[in-house]
């Protein structure tokens, strides 16, 4: 398996800017996820790497083979880039068997039978579906075809496996289970995958680092619970789930003794501390997040973390696997995922806290 690098990459479309000057390296067997929302360049970075698009400005390459620069007008063809790709769509050819859809890439390339049939069934059975090789694809579940195109993306053991959006399609179980599964494969494989979404959740559970994009730029770069828990600005913060964020103003700020500064902070009617991942000086306006599964509610006056607010219950809404409490308080709506177990009545007037590791500040 191989690296990916891309090194000042950006796209033109004519006056619009798609990528802009991405930097990027993906580890050898690495499973990288670009995430964003819709045009925020990560299929047209994708299809770069695919060679499918020419790069406008910069440099790609795949292990050491730079395989596009524009500076020089270097460009490899996609089909000499030994890739596997899966798109949102499987192209599952339905005149075919699964036999045949997978053994497709290869009779084009007039490779002999026995080889094809090695091959094949080794890709059905990692993917676990040798036993329907003579099955018409028709006959398949959406989740059946996607592993198809997926083993067919496998044949030729290419070097990188590029997907975008390959599981939007099937059912909200189905896309969970076949998430799973594929990170399984690819951890197994070890093999190097660059994969583009826009669900969060699907970024987390299957990426060793996520590239948050936005505006054609990366925002930040980084491990799932990294970018979750210390996101480094504010539209990072608001990208994944729905996090309080609360504006306030530092009153003190003190190395933690680990990675992080300890920060006092005071916002409208409250104060507390919070953790910072830079220095920031007495006076800074920041942002401090709380993420509502972190925030607890108890009686009223009962203070019982690092970060408090007083308020009132305006709304509880039961979602089976958790209860939405809304707590009105001088600076703003708080929302607060608890059990679903939990209920408080609506009015009741109650103290809303934190633990310090919870609350995040980044600058204005
Ligand atoms: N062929 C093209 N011609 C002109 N503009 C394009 C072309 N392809 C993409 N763009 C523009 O480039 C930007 C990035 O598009 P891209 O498809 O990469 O976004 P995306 O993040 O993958 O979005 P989505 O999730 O909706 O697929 C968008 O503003 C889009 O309109």
């Amino acid at each position: 398996m191989a690296s990916v690098t891309l090194e000042n990459v950006s796209r033109m479309y004519g006056a619009v800017t798609a990528v802009d000057n991405v930097n990027l390296k993906i580890k050898s067997g690495e499973f990288v996820t670009l995430l964003g929302p819709s045009g925020c360049g990560k299929t047209t970075t994708l299809r770069m790497v695919a060679g499918l698009e020419k790069n406008t400005g910069g440099r790609i390459a795949i292990g050491d083979n730079v395989v596009s620069d524009s500076e020089k007008g270097y460009f490899v063809p996609s089909e000499r880039r030994r890739l596997g790709m899966v798109f949102q769509s499987y192209a599952i050819w339905p005149h075919m068997t699964v036999f045949d859809n997978v053994a497709y890439p290869l009779r084009i390339r007039r490779r002999p039978d026995k080889e094809i049939n090695d091959r094949v069934m080794n890709a059905l059975r990692l993917v676990e579906m040798e036993q329907y090789a003579e099955r018409p694809s028709p006959a398949l579940s959406g989740g059946q075809q996607q592993r198809v195109a997926i083993a067919r993306a496998l044949v030729f053991e290419p070097e990188v496996l590029l997907l975008d959006e390959p599981l939007s399609n099937l059912d909200a179980r189905l896309r969970t289970q076949m998430g799973d599964d594929f990170r399984a494969l690819q951890q197994r494989l070890k093999i190097t995958a660059l994969y583009v979404t826009h669900d969060q959740a699907e970024a987390m559970a299957l990426s060793d680092r996520v590239v948050v994009m936005h505006g054609g730029k990366i925002l930040q770069v980084g491990a799932p619970e990294e970018i979750y828990r210390r996101p480094e600005n504010r539209q990072v913060a608001a990208f994944f789930g729905t996090p309080n964020l609360l504006n306030a103003t530092v009153k003190d700020c003190r190395p933690n003794g680990g990675q992080y500064f300890k920060l006092s902070v005071e916002g409208q009617g409250w104060s507390g501390d919070c953790h910072a991942a830079t220095e920031m000086p007495k006076g800074a306006d920041v942002t401090v997040m709380v993420r509502p599964e972190n925030l607890h509610v108890r009686d009223a006056g009962q203070v019982n973390g690092d970060l408090s607010w007083s308020g009132e219950v305006s709304q509880a809404i039961f979602r089976g696997s958790h209860r939405s409490i809304m707590v009105k308080t001088p600076a703003q709506t708080l929302h607060v995922e608890a059990s679903s177990l939990s209920n408080v009545d609506i009015g009741r007037p109650v103290t809303v806290a934190a633990p310090v590791e919870a609350a995040w500040a980044v600058r204005n």
